[in-house]
């Protein structure tokens, strides 16, 4: 696969803290009468690979939506390295390194994975509104080839979009949120519809991000989700419910009595 680093869990994050990455102090978020999120606190540093866990309703979505923008969280504050972006637009987020994939796809089918990559590349750079055509030499032709390399498709760099399976424009999806400079990425269901070989394959990509790139996933698939993570947050009814390592959450019994008790959705 690419040159990018390959994690190495033992001690990893202390060497690539750099500080917190996102801080999350009583987040609620109503819907009329609904609070979808209440009182939610959450630190992940910087660097860190956290999963969200939670049975269907839990608040997960919510919780992203909140972090990225979309939402103004009824109370509470939202901290990105270190800034206060409580009522920050969703693009001044972006600006600041954070990043998002959608359960449902957002990509030109029509477009190359290639051109896809590209016109990422070029939408968080100086000079996007230019309607030139890429020239020979252009950094960043570059940056897209290594980017569709780190997520291995480079196969398919030619290849329509609405060609690729499925499983393949998951992994594109992951190229274009690396577009940039990420310094958070925020991943939704990325393991959603996938079969097992795709599974295994995305497993590679997010543990093979470079280490300064953290990440928080949204995940059903508790396999993929403990092993792509470092620390994992369970969510239930729109609170906290239980923070802990992977292991700690795989053997905690209020975690597993949720889960085999029908409360996973
Ligand atoms: N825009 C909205 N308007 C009203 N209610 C909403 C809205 N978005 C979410 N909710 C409600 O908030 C609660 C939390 O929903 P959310 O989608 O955040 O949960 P989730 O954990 O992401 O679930 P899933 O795993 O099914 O995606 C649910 O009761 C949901 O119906």
């Amino acid at each position: 696969m690419s040159a990018l680093a390959v994690t190495e869990p033992a001690g990893r994050l202390e060497s690539v803290s750099t500080g917190s990455a996102l801080e999350l102090r009583g987040i609620t978020k109503m819907f009329g009468a609904l609070a979808a999120i209440a009182d939610v606190t959450m630190t992940v540093q910087s660097g860190e690979r956290r999963a969200v866990l939670g049975s269907n309703g839990a608040g997960k979505t919510t919780l992203f939506n909140c972090v990225t923008g979309d939402f103004l969280p009824t109370s509470g504050t939202i901290r990105l390295f270190g800034e206060d972006v409580t009522t920050f637009p969703a693009h001044e987020r972006v600006r600041r390194g954070l990043r998002r994939t959608y359960q449902i796809s957002l990509l030109f089918g029509g477009l190359t994975v290639a051109d896809n990559v590209y016109l990422a590349c070029r939408g968080v750079s100086r000079g996007r509104f230019s309607l030139l055509r890429p020239r020979r030499g252009d950094p960043l032709l570059h940056r897209a080839e290594e980017l569709i390399d780190a997520v291995n498709l480079s196969e398919s760099a030619g290849t329509l979009v609405a060609e690729l399976s499925y499983g393949q424009q998951r992994q594109l999806e992951i190229a274009l949120a690396l577009a940039g400079a990420p310094r958070l990425i925020l991943f939704d269901e990325p393991a959603a519809g996938l079969s097992p070989t795709e599974r295994a394959e995305l497993i590679r990509i997010l543990t093979s991000l470079p280490g300064h790139i953290g990440y928080v996933i949204i995940e059903h698939d508790m396999d993929v989700a403990l092993r792509v993570a470092e620390s994992v947050t369970m969510m239930h009814n729109g609170r906290v419910f239980k923070e802990g390592t992977p292991e700690e959450i795989e053997n905690d019994p209020e975690v597993q009595a949720l889960y085999l008790g029908g409360g996973h959705g």
